[in-house]
């Protein structure tokens, strides 16, 4: 008798499809594959950004993420060795309505899925992006399986058990997995076109240590090109390890993962940090760190908030009180506003949804941010606030 059982890695599968993306729910989208194959799984969110695709895989934040590109042209430039905010990618991979073109750029050395491939992340293309994003929109950002295999052989069931077996990042700590192992002194300022990336600066600068929760590239440039000198350290810095660089004033830097997670190692330095009356300044992560240590609460957000044209404005009583910024973004979780303690205030507030997009103590040098004033990719308007730590610093 011959076998007539359909192979079970290719029944369901439409021809010439070669990559899947597979949500939680059981819902199956297929498309075409590039970059390595294989599968992985994370939670799948949505980038609204039309430039810096390669910013976007390597920012350490996106860990334990798969990204939808809202923007349809995605690999249209290349990739290069400069564009990076770190030495690997850390998005899982990304879901793009068109087929990868060959690069047309004079700074590419390397094509995208070539490049995605090189670092084992999975892409899928063919894909309506515009509807994911309202689905992902409407109701929140699932967990989900991507898997590409040239064969087009999946095997539905176990991506499914994957996808369902996935915990999701709420309670997950993943900014020790994506730290540095060790200090580190930081070299380099911002990049120029003809030029590079800028020398450290000279003479004598106010030392920021830098806390490594995942940090992008560009944040310690911005803080060099602000006039510091930058040291960095591990996520698991003791407030020990952390004084005895002398630091003038703290960063904390932006990170996957959830802050509560993190909090529960990163929290007690911070505290001790604000008892010491060390200026502290924190980005995203970052941020959301130093508004757990202020006492206050973090909350999943629905669908969060990603991409480089997010209008914020500066609320309360400071300079140019009720300016818009056009900032980047890249957050899951949310500072509740409404928890925190009466020695800190709201300085920013999202004009999307009015989520709190900054704060600053009253009776301290703290303060911080939940965007990414360093941009990259995204807009500069908020590069004051590097000017703002560093300046005040000695
Ligand atoms: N970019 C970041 O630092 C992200 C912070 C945090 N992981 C969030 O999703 O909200």
């Amino acid at each position: 008798m011959p076998d007539t059982k359909p192979d079970s890695r290719t029944a369901g599968v439409p021809k010439g499809a070669t990559a899947l993306l597979l949500l939680a729910d059981g819902t199956a989208i297929w498309g075409r594959g590039f970059g390595a194959e294989g599968d992985a799984v994370g939670e799948l969110v949505f980038n609204t950004a039309m430039t810096g695709y390669q910013e976007v895989m390597t920012d350490p934040s996106y860990a334990g993420q798969i990204i939808t590109f809202t923007f349809p042209h995605i690999g249209n430039v290349g990739a290069n060795d400069d564009d990076i905010e770190a030495d690997d990618a850390h998005a899982l991979g990304c879901v793009v309505r068109e087929d990868i073109t060959r690069p047309s750029n004079f700074r590419s050395t390397e094509g995208f899925d070539a490049w995605m491939k090189a670092r084992g992340r999975i892409g899928i293309s063919g894909i309506d992006t515009r509807a994911l994003t309202r689905r992902i929109r409407e109701a929140g950002a699932p967990n989900a399986v991507i898997a590409h295999n040239a064969a087009g052989q999946f095997d539905i069931d176990a991506l499914l058990a994957k996808a369902k077996a996935w915990p999701g990042l709420k309670g997950m700590d993943l900014a020790k997995s994506v730290s540095g192992p060790q200090k580190k002194l930081w070299d380099g300022g911002p990049w120029r076109l003809g030029f590079g990336y800028g020398a450290q600066g000279e003479g004598e600068r106010p030392h920021v240590v830098a806390i490594d929760y995942g940090a992008k590239r560009n944040i310690f440039r911005n803080l060099v090109r602000a006039g510091a000198s930058v040291t960095v350290l591990p996520a698991t810095a003791t407030y020990a390890d952390i004084m005895a660089e002398k630091p003038d004033g703290v960063f904390l830097s932006n990170g996957p993962g959830d802050p509560a997670a993190t909090g529960e190692y990163a929290v007690p330095v911070i505290k001790a940090l604000l008892d010491a009356d060390v200026p502290i300044f924190g980005i995203c992560l970052g941020h959301q760190l130093l508004a757990l240590a202020a006492g206050a609460k973090t909350v999943k957000m629905h669908q969060g908030h990603r991409g480089a044209n997010h209008p914020v404005q500066r609320i309360g009583d400071q300079p140019h009180s009720g300016l818009v910024e056009i900032t980047s973004m890249n957050h899951g979780f949310a500072v509740d506003g409404d928890t925190l303690p009466a020695n800190v205030v709201e300085t920013h507030r999202s004009l999307f949804d009015g989520s709190n997009c900054g704060i600053a103590f009253t009776d301290k040098r703290a303060f911080g941010v939940q965007y990414h004033p360093e941009a990259s990719p995204g807009p500069q308007d908020s590069f004051y606030l590097f000017e703002k730590f560093v300046g005040g610093l000695k």
